[in-house]
């Protein structure tokens, strides 16, 4: 089956939603967050409260929506499905469109929507399922719009996931929230009435007094405040996602959405871990210990993310009542481990080792090297970008316990992961002696 490549604005795809008109409307504003627990609603210091946006071209959306027929999606049990994956070609993304491709026997078409499209999406055209690529950018709504426009369900994983101080917090913003507003105002303007959100443990904690989250599931009461722009972005785009839940789509029919929280995801792909064993090659075969190894960090393989997000697609529908407006968090049983610990699962048996039962420097050391490093990614921007992995916020992360243990998921849509530990844990390894090695 052939890839079908299409360039969102600027190309074929514009001719597809010819009619698409500049134009304002108003979106339904979002109330200032309060406190609450991990199933309530967190607070984003000096962050500006969700408010009343006029989404840019929503006009054209309704122009663009008018073209479909109404019940579009009532007629999906009578064919096979439109799934769109919006970062499609990221690190969970791929997984996720492989997963599809692999285990969702209803798949018609997949269009993976991506700023970044993979060379890899070609491989995809042998199959039996239609594989467009959409070159596209959330925050254009109008891209959005082209791309949503007849699909069944959207699974929304694209995002700006940095915490080096790589973009800038307003960038960090307009591509996590904005452009979760845009694929939410899409389903609605068009018709598709089935979101699965991409969220991040991070909408909860680690909170900014570093208080540890222990074995905590959706509804442990935990103080959710943050600072960074990460964490902030994505509380607010998944309170976007939850509260759209119910809002009448096209055909009008409610819209049906629901929130995964992946823990730290590990796998093939995770370019840190990447990054972290070409350091410790670099180091002579060497890392050395940051974080007392009591700090225990859950995290989950991708795989197992990926196998999720497919479960609640294709659930969602079935079990509307139950799963719309709720968030789950993903994990899979990986060991609780310090991050540093956890890594080395995969780099001992690459060939490195990890100096130091406990951290090699003091604390207050570490804090000031991180506090210098931010010192100089600030000096240094103007000439060039400096983004070491060691800055205040990841320091803080690592040295803050966050592990879940939650069967939400299987009491709702019956997930259980794919995949064990030993399968992630040797899928893993390999991956990162394949990459270790093209580094050499
Ligand atoms: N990596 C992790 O440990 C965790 C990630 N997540 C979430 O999972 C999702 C995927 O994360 P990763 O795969 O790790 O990141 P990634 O950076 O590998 O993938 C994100 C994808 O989104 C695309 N993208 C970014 N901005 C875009 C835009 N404006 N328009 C269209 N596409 C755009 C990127 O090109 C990339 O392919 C994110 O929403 C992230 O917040 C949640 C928990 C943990
Ligand atoms: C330099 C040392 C202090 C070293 O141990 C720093 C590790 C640090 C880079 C990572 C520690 C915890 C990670 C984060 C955590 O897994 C939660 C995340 C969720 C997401 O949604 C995105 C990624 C991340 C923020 C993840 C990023 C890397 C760490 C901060």
């Amino acid at each position: 089956m052939p890839v079908e490549h299409r360039v969102a604005a600027r190309g074929r795809l514009r001719a597809r939603v010819v009619g698409v008109v500049a134009g304002r409307v108003s979106v339904p504003g979002m109330g200032q967050e309060g406190e609450g627990g991990a199933s309530g609603r967190g607070r984003c210091v000096g962050w500006p409260a969700l408010d009343e946006r006029r989404g840019p071209l929503q006009a054209s959306l309704g122009t663009l929506g008018q073209r479909l027929q109404p019940g579009m999606a009532d007629s999906a049990q009578a064919q096979k499905l439109v799934y769109l994956v919006t970062g499609g070609c990221g690190f969970l993304g791929e997984h996720v469109v492989r997963m599809l491709l692999q285990r969702e026997p209803r798949l018609g078409e997949l269009r993976v929507f991506d700023r970044h499209l993979g060379p890899w999406l070609e491989e995809l055209k042998t199959g039996p399922v239609r594989v467009t690529a959409i070159q596209g950018d959330v925050t254009e709504a109008h891209e959005v719009a082209a791309a949503v426009a007849g699909a069944h369900v959207v699974i929304h994983t694209a995002g700006l996931v940095d915490v080096f101080g790589r973009a800038s917090p307003e960038t960090i913003h307009e591509v996590n929230v904005q452009g979760t507003r845009n694929v939410i105002e899409a389903c609605v303007q068009t018709g598709t009435r089935f979101l699965v959100y991409t969220s991040s443990m991070e909408v909860v904690g680690p909170n900014t007094k570093g208080h540890p989250f222990y074995r905590g599931n959706e509804d442990t009461l935990y103080e959710a405040v943050h600072r960074h722009p990460y964490p902030c972005s994505k509380a607010l785009a998944e309170r976007l996602v939850l509260e759209a839940n119910g809002r009448e789509v096209h055909g009008g029919l409610p819209l049906v959405t629901c929130a995964l929280r992946p823990t730290g995801i590990y796998g093939e792909g995770h370019q840190i871990m990447r990054d972290f064993y070409r350091q410790g090659l670099r180091l002579g075969g060497w890392l050395f210990r940051a974080i007392p190894a009591s700090v225990e960090h859950g995290r989950v393989y991708v795989g197992n993310v990926a196998w999720m997000h497919v479960l609640a697609a294709r659930e969602l529908e079935r079990r509307a009542a139950l799963m719309g407006g709720q968030v789950y968090f993903c994990y899979d049983g990986s060991p609780y481990k310090s991050y540093e610990d956890f890594n080395m699962e995969f780099l001992g048996p690459c060939g490195l080792q990890l100096v130091g039962a406990r951290p090699l420097l003091p604390y207050w050391l570490l804090v000031f090297l991180a506090a210098l490093n931010a010192l100089l990614q600030w000096l240094l921007r103007p000439l060039v970008l400096y983004a070491p992995l060691l800055n205040p916020y990841t320091l803080a992360v690592a040295n803050t316990t966050f592990t879940v243990s939650t069967d939400k998921a299987q009491r709702h849509f019956g997930y259980e992961p794919l995949f064990s530990w030993e399968d992630s844990r040797t899928r893993t390894i390999l991956w990162v002696q394949a990459a270790g090695s093209s580094a050499q």
